[in-house]
């Protein structure tokens, strides 16, 4: 299947970026969020990314002003019914994502193929509720999308050969590398990664160590470009709590149990620097540790 147009729906931090790449590679986008700040948002991450590509020499800004016209919004889920490609990066939350599947339905066009952008829920459970499980699969993108060079991609039990083929068409054409997981939970990055991410908690929650001592020493000791607890932050705390969740649940082991300090966390709304707050306070003019 040829495809020409992609419609996204969530404008976090994922949304966007995966917006952004979408149209350089001359795709038309759509995206579409329940919130209106969020749609704003987007646009003006986007216009900023773009322009810093530009002021590095990495994209030209003919190249920058055609993506941003590619770029549409809309707060009506519906309006994507059009498109030939719709990626989900609406928050990790199983409810969710199915609700948004079943309101899309009824207006996709037979063809259309459905993707989410999920981090570790099952792709095979959430194609099966609906009406064409051959044309749905996982397309995980990595944060932040415009720089990281994997996309895995991912079959449930009843992906067809054509609709894998045309992710990763999609995926060459972006100049990203695709990398097949099977569907169990969390895939391949996030089942080794998360755990880590995880274990970073433990250990500040044990007192091995403070945050700037675990961070300085995974980045300087293991020359990880990002402290585990940073990264934890800028991936969202509620986002590594619900992976964390959806591989002690899936795996039944209790190797997987989330740390209770990750918990409390999320429960405090502190959920890294999308809310200016997790295990560092963002609000100054340098983060600034909260343990
Ligand atoms: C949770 C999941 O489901 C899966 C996941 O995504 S897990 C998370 C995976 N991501 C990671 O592990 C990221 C780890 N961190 C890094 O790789 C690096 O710290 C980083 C690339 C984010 C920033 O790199 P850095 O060297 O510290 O900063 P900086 O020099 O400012 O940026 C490097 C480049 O990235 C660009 N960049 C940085 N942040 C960006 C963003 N949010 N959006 C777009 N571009 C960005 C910069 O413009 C710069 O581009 P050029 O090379 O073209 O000049
Ligand atoms: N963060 C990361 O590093 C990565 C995340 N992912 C995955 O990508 C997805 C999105 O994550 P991320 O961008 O970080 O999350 P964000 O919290 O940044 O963004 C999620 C967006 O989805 C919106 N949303 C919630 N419900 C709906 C709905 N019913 N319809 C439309 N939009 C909705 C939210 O709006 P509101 O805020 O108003 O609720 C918010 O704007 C998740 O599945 C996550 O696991 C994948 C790779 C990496």
């Amino acid at each position: 299947m040829d495809i020409q147009s992609i419609g996204i729906v969530g404008a976090g931090q994922m949304g966007n970026g995966i917006a952004h790449v979408m149209a350089l590679a001359g795709y038309d986008v759509l995206v579409t969020d329940v919130s209106a700040d969020a749609l704003k948002n987007a646009m003006d991450t986007i216009e900023g990314n773009l322009g810093r590509q530009v002021g590095r020499g990495k994209v030209s800004e003919a190249d920058a002003n055609a993506a941003m016209a590619r770029i549409k919004t809309t707060q009506t889920l519906t309006d994507l019914g059009q498109s030939d490609l719709i990626i989900e990066a609406a928050t990790e939350r199983e409810t969710v994502k199915q609700a948004i599947f079943e309101d899309l339905l009824p207006h996709l066009k037979p063809d259309t193929i459905l993707t989410s952008n999920t981090s570790s829920i099952s792709i095979t459970r959430l194609a099966s509720r609906t009406d064409r499980p051959e044309k749905f699969m996982g397309f995980h993108f990595m944060n932040p999308v415009p720089v990281m060079q994997l996309v895995e991609l991912i079959r449930g039990i009843a992906t067809d050969t054509e609709t894998y083929d045309a992710c990763k068409a999609v995926v060459d054409r972006l100049g990203k590398t695709a990398a097949s997981a099977e569907d169990f939970p969390a895939f391949i990055v996030n089942r080794i990664l998360m755990p880590m991410i995880n274990e970073a908690v433990y250990t500040l929650y044990e007192g091995v160590g403070s945050v700037q001592s675990i961070d300085s020493s995974m980045k300087l000791g293991a020359n990880h470009p990002m402290g585990p607890l940073e990264l934890a932050d800028f991936i969202g705390l509620d986002t590594c709590l619900a992976i964390m969740n959806v591989l002690h649940d899936g795996l039944a082991d209790t190797k997987y149990r989330p740390c209770p300090l990750l918990t409390k966390y999320v429960e405090a709304g502190w959920l890294g620097r999308k809310t200016d707050r997790g295990f560092y306070d963002y609000r100054g003019e340098v983060p600034v540790p909260t343990r």
